[in-house]
């Protein structure tokens, strides 16, 4: 049993008192907070309030000067000079927060980099699903047994009862105590020998070497592997070849977490230096992103990102119109800073040729530099012939390659994916070099929300993305 379970008996009396926001920003988190919010716990508002007092005086998840870094290399993806790689699980779990699921995920990424690095001659951002992940919006609010759904340990437990099921508003902190754990792993890793790119390739090779499609990657492969003799040979040696950096994300939903993880950078700095007036933070990670099913461009949770100063990411689904989307562009960055803002297209991979270029034409021609990244998974979910909830291969590799025709057509940078997988053999999606069928599905289906991208899966795709990047 995996997990931080961080008891909450705190007496909130005595912690305390946090200094006081300047008037104008308390003012317009007020009215953010005060818009319509979808998809929120049903949960006791006083013990929330409690929770959050709690979470107001710990220490952040990650730190301002991080933020900053990743925005800077975000804005190399917008100027076309980058390539950002997300990934990781559907839903984090309390339990599942181990020492080799960890690992798993930050090799999987880290693997899927060097391929990507090779393919694209790009640095690539390397950014997890990771240290947050814990809250999930839902299709309905109670599942076919007529429980409440699932909605993410940060609100309840996965267990098909009717009292795990109750939303809780002490998991948000026990979300915190879990997120501060894994993030201290992922530095400890990145920081160390199993971020080593000699390490990560070797992996890689294993890969191709057992893959049955391995003969099909062994080209790339074998060039880096040349890459990196001559490398050796000439006796380049830089710390970047033996560290890596990998930031967090998740979706920013539930907003009594998300508020109480707000920290003002104590230099009063932030993006004040390059023009933006707040140096306000969400410090429960480097990342956040709003979902397809809050983006509500009058409610809370697009007002509370338009108020920090993190990376954004915002989801568009096939209904977004090419007006909409640009309404979202000058209100989640009206300075237009690069690096700001991702606009994560999710079309499905039979709608992303048509759905996608009016809306890319549309925001390129505000002269806005965005970075436009694919989420080939959520628009490609169906159920299988087993009843399980799934996706293929194909669809997914299809999608990527709608959305790089698009970008290649019109001009503008394919600049990303964004992928759930998992550094686990797990048997959540059909198809691949592995041939998952239907009737495999059940043998390991391990995922609290979503299908995810096995490692092998996810190895393959990033060879296949490289191509395409190449060409
Ligand atoms: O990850 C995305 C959503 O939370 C998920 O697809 C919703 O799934 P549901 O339709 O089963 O509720
Ligand atoms: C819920 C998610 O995606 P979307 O909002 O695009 O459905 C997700 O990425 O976890």
């Amino acid at each position: 049993m995996g997990g931080v379970n961080w008891s909450v008996d705190v007496d909130i009396n005595q912690l305390p008192e946090l200094p006081a926001l300047p008037q104008d920003l308390r003012a317009r988190l007020d009215d953010a907070l005060s818009r319509p919010a979808l998809q929120q716990p049903s949960w006791d508002e006083g013990q929330a309030a409690a929770m959050r007092k709690v979470l107001e005086s710990v220490p952040p998840v990650c730190v301002a000067s991080e933020v900053d870094t990743l925005r800077g290399k975000l804005a190399e993806v917008a100027e076309g000079r980058a390539f950002l790689l997300q990934g990781g699980d559907c839903a984090e779990t309390f339990e599942s927060n181990t020492e080799p699921h960890i690992k798993g995920v930050v090799r999987t990424l880290l693997q899927m980099a060097v391929v990507l690095t090779y393919g694209s001659s790009m640095p690539v951002v390397k950014v997890a699903r990771i240290a947050g992940q814990y809250a999930k919006p839902r299709s309905s609010d109670t599942d076919a047994q007529g429980l409440l759904s699932y909605r993410g340990d940060m609100v309840n437990a996965l267990t098909a009862d009717e009292g795990a099921r109750r939303h809780d508003p002490s998991r948000l902190v026990r979300a915190y105590a879990n997120a501060s754990a894994a993030m201290n792993l992922v530095r400890a890793l990145t920081s160390s020998g199993t971020a080593d790119l000699h390490r990560v390739h070797e992996w890689n090779m294993e890969f191709v070497a057992q893959s049955t499609a391995g003969a099909r990657y062994e080209a790339l492969a074998s060039e880096v592997d040349r890459g990196l003799r001559f490398m050796d040979a000439c006796g380049v040696s830089d710390s970047n070849l033996h560290t890596a950096e990998i930031f967090s994300s998740h979706e920013a939903l539930v907003l009594d977490y998300e508020r109480s993880m707000l920290r003002l950078a104590d230099d009063g700095q932030g993006l004040t230096a390059k023009g933006q007036s707040s140096g306000f933070y969400d410090l429960s990670a480097h990342f956040l992103w709003i979902g397809e099913r809050t983006r509500g461009i009058d409610d809370a949770h697009v007002n509370f990102a338009a108020l920090i100063d993190n990376p954004i990411g915002l989801k568009i689904g096939p209904s977004t119109s090419p007006e909409l989307a640009v309404e979202y562009v000058n209100k989640l960055n009206p300075e237009g800073i690069p690096g700001r803002l991702t606009l994560v297209s999710r079309m499905g991979n039979d709608k992303v040729r048509e759905a996608l270029p009016p809306i890319v034409r549309a925001v390129e021609a505000t002269g806005q530099k965005v970075i436009w990244q694919c989420d080939p998974m959520h628009g490609n979910t169906h159920t299988a012939s087993t009843g399980y909830k799934t996706r293929h291969f194909d669809r997914i590799i299809d999608e990527v390659q709608g959305f790089f025709e698009v970008h290649h057509a019109i001009g503008s940078h394919p600049g990303g994916i964004h992928i759930e997988l998992t550094g686990e053999d797990v048997t959540e999606c059909l198809g691949g070099a592995q041939d998952i069928s239907d009737s495999d599905l059940y043998g390991r289906y391990e995922t609290a929300c979503d299908p995810r991208l096995n490692t092998q899966q996810s190895l393959e795709l990033s060879y296949l993305v490289a191509e395409m990047l190449r060409n």
